[in-house]
């Protein structure tokens, strides 16, 4: 999608309050064509040049008519303005947003998060900006042409000098816009590489003073600062160079028409009201011609922007980024439709063929892997460190984008995995669970009203009571980045209370071994046992408490399946668990 139909597409969500906006601005632009006149006039007046018509006071009252009614104007181009630029700027960050928050969570974003943020921040402001400076542009050119007519009449020939600069001025912004496109990409770079250095020192701060790695952090930001000071002042040394020839350009124009007044009116072809109205006008072309040259500017810019938010699609069509979906700014945000347990089609039967993802970075994953995971079951799948364990349950969650395979639920193939295995459908504990700055009863219910008598059960489920009673204030404790810090295995045992209170049909658990310690681990899965009506479970495990009570085990091998099978027949046949089983010993 070019540049432009991106910026019209996007204007298009508010036609109205652009034209609105668009009217505005023209007539703020053109309102200095009336006191123009009223002062050719006043001056013509003065020097017996035109008959006496209106008195002197008329036109001071004119003028300050002309200026009154432009202020108004100007108020009202903001207001209308303001309204504007926000909802483009809203709709294109929402649009994004929701793109990011429907991919699958390893290609959420291809940046890190402080880049992610500055795109968000300042390439959307970018082209914000460039969207309304097109009003601008508009208002201008009326005004110019309209000027441009008047003074013609006057004296073409003048008129011409006035305006040749602007050709000039214009033709070194063209030629100069692709290099100022290259520089400002840099800049942008640049500048979010250090939010992006930034952002990971702060979350890995620990790691930093274990590595005692400090000195290398520092002189690595440093090296990026340098590179970003150096990146910027290309940037503004350009920008700040343009800016400099269209105002001198004009200035020069602007000499040579005081010479040729100077000149004509001498000779008395030219009065001093001609001369008044074209040192007036001439004020406002010379704002016309940097403008202009501004908006051009800020158009390539806007290509920049445009590319970089692109970017954050991974590949989706351009057309998301301008797609027209109510904001709710002056209307509550409508509940999020989520399925209550029993409005859901009940598990009978998962099946999973040839479930297959290799990540792109190292060709590695999971290869052909075929599931059946009827109600009620308890499947464990179990292999050596990095045989695609995880991978295989991130993949059937609909979490990593599936290469290859079919995954079914009663039989029904399911389309989009990561919009389908949501609760009460499933629920999932990661290997690594995420905390927020909020109490323990909150990171466990995550908006969900479960009541008190169902966290508590979840609680007893996760075998996280005895942690509770040692927190200062029980539930209510604050926990996460800013408050009390969990050990690893709270952390995953409040994750683990976060699945099961959500009652799901099928709960997958990604190695839980980290929270537990042997006895815990058997108490936890027969909690689980006792509360989980019927779920199917899906379990990630390499201990034996786990692969014990397996109705079936899947044994990963290099991304494959080695064998399946009851515990006792597995230990006979196949190596690979034998060597996990005695290992575990
Ligand atoms: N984000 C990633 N990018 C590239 N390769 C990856 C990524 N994550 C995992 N892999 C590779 O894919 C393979 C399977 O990884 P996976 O995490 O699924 O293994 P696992 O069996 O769950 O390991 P563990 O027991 O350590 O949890 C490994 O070889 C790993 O190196």
């Amino acid at each position: 999608m070019s540049t432009f139909s991106f910026l019209t597409k996007l204007t298009g969500y508010r036609w109205g309050l652009y034209i609105l906006n668009a009217l505005a601005w023209s007539l703020i632009y053109l309102a200095p064509i009336v006191p123009g006149l009223v002062t050719k006039q006043f001056f013509d007046v003065l020097s017996g040049s035109a008959p006496y018509r209106f008195g002197v006071w008329s036109l001071i009252g004119f003028l300050m008519l002309a200026a009154l009614a432009r202020v108004v104007l100007i108020l009202f181009g903001f207001i209308t303005d303001v309204q504007f630029r926000f909802r483009i700027g809203a709709l294109l960050r929402r649009n994004l947003l929701r793109h990011v928050l429907k991919e699958p969570g390893a290609r959420a974003i291809p940046i890190s998060p402080g880049e992610a943020i500055s795109s968000f921040r300042d390439d959307v402001d970018q082209v914000e900006e460039t969207v309304s400076w097109s009003v601008d542009a508009f208002g201008m050119t009326f005004f110019a042409a309209v000027s441009i007519f008047i003074l013609m009449r006057i004296n073409a020939e003048m008129t011409l000098l006035v305006f040749l600069p602007l050709v000039v001025v214009v033709t070194v912004a063209q030629l100069s816009t692709s290099l100022l496109q290259k520089y400002r990409a840099a800049s942008r770079e640049a500048t979010s590489q250090v939010t992006g250095a930034i952002s990971e020192m702060f979350s890995t701060v620990q790691s930093i003073q274990v590595a005692g790695a400090e000195d290398r952090v520092i002189g690595r930001f440093s090296r990026l600062n340098d590179l970003r000071r150096e990146a910027m002042l290309k940037d503004k040394l350009l920008g700040s160079a343009l800016d400099s020839i269209f105002s001198n350009t004009v200035n020069f124009g602007t000499g040579l028409i005081l010479l040729l007044a100077a000149q004509s009116m001498r000779s008395g072809s030219f009065t001093v009201g001609d001369f008044a109205l074209f040192v007036y006008y001439l004020t406002f072309v010379m704002q016309f011609i940097q403008n202009f040259g501004k908006f051009m500017t800020y158009f390539k810019q806007s290509a920049v922007a445009k590319d970089r938010l692109t970017h954050l699609l991974q590949g989706a069509p351009e057309a998301i980024l301008t797609e027209h979906h109510p904001l709710y700014l002056r209307t509550a945000i409508p509940e999020a439709v989520t399925a209550q347990p029993g409005e859901v089609d009940l598990l009978e039967r998962i099946e999973v063929r040839g479930l297959t993802y290799r990540y792109p970075e190292s060709g590695r994953g999971i290869e052909a892997v075929d599931l059946d995971l009827p109600r009620g079951s308890f499947t464990v799948v179990t292999g050596r460190i990095g045989s695609g364990k995880t991978t295989l349950v991130r993949a059937l969650l609909g979490l990593l984008p599936i290469q290859a395979g079919v995954i079914c639920w009663n039989g029904k193939p399911v389309e989009a995995p990561g919009d389908f295995f949501i609760p009460p459908r499933s629920a999932y504990t990661p290997q690594i669970p995420r905390l927020y700055s909020d109490t323990l009863a909150n990171n466990i219910l995550l908006g969900l009203d479960a009541g008190e008598e169902r966290l508590r059960r979840a609680i007893a489920s996760a075998v996280l009571e005895p942690d509770l009673d040692r927190l200062p204030h029980g539930l209510d404790t604050v926990i996460g980045p800013r408050g009390v810090k969990l050990s690893g295995g709270q952390a995953q045992r409040t994750a683990a209370a976060r699945m099961f209170v959500r009652d799901a049909q099928l709960m997958v658990v990604d190695d839980l071994s980290s929270a537990l310690d042997v006895e815990t681990e058997r108490k936890l899965w027969e909690r689980l046992e006792e509360e989980r009506q019927g779920a199917a479970c899906l379990v990630v495990s390499h201990r034996k408490a786990a692969l014990a009570r397996a109705d079936k085990i899947i044994v990963l091998r290099n991304g494959r399946i080695d064998d399946t099978g009851r515990l006792e027949e597995l230990l006979q046949r196949n190596e690979e668990l034998r060597s996990l089983w005695y290992r575990e010993e």
